[in-house]
């Protein structure tokens, strides 16, 4: 369960962001608002990449822990972007394994990658180059190396955005799926009503 607890963001006198709520697991807080009402602020806010020109009030707490003065990397809390790029010097296995938490046995962590991929329906595909991938294949692979960090929230920017039609409706519900199968709380920013309506969960207008 994520709690935003009055956060508040501002820039000098300005109030950029504010918001009150729980996000249970497996819900989806959808966030829309005008261009630069704020939402990537806010939801930097909440991973701990705030730029140091705001100002930051209200607590965050994941589980019942406070993470408000956590360092991002303490947070446990994941992110997709729009265009998540993977690294294209390495492998889809090898940017999978950079999801995965340090140590562990070797074929542990080369069965954790199998499982990962078969489970997004990319079974064989760790030893391909990312640039030979599609973007619903390149969707699914950030998507899991995501996951694979075991993180207790999921935050999402604009992250259907780069899809087609078909592809953004599939990905979105990978992604609601996991969410639900993993008990992840989950704050969306879009500007896509449809990506709205396919949450179900509550909708927060800010700006
Ligand atoms: N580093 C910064 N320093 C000062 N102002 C900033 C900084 N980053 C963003 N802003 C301003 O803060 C406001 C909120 O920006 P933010 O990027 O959060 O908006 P947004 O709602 O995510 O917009 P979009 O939908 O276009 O992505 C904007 O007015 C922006 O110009």
């Amino acid at each position: 369960m994520l709690h935003l607890q009055n956060l508040t963001i501002t820039l000098g006198q300005r109030l950029i962001a504010q918001v009150d709520t729980t996000v249970h697991g497996g819900e989806v807080l959808t966030i829309m608002g005008p261009s630069g009402s704020g939402k990537s602020t806010l939801l930097a806010a909440i991973t701990g990449t705030l730029d140091p020109a705001f100002a930051q009030q209200g607590r965050i707490i994941l589980d019942g822990q406070d993470i408000t003065a956590l360092p991002t990397e303490a947070r446990r809390i994941g992110i997709l972007f729009q265009d998540d790029l993977l690294f294209p010097h390495l492998s889809v296995g090898q940017n999978l394994a950079f999801g995965l938490p340090k140590g562990g046995n070797r074929k542990e962590r080369h069965k954790t990658i199998e499982t990962a991929l078969r489970d997004v329906g990319l079974q064989g595909f760790a030893n391909r180059d990312p640039a030979t991938l599609s973007g619903g294949q390149k969707a699914r692979v950030a998507l899991m190396r995501m996951l694979l960090s075991q993180p207790k929230a999921l935050l999402l920017d604009e992250a259907f955005s780069g899809l087609d039609a078909d592809l953004r409706e599939q990905i979105r519900a990978l992604v609601f799926t996991r969410a639900r199968v993993q008990n992840l709380p989950v704050v969306m920013v879009t500007h896509d009503p449809a990506d709205a309506e396919a949450a179900a969960g509550p909708v927060i207008h800010i700006g």
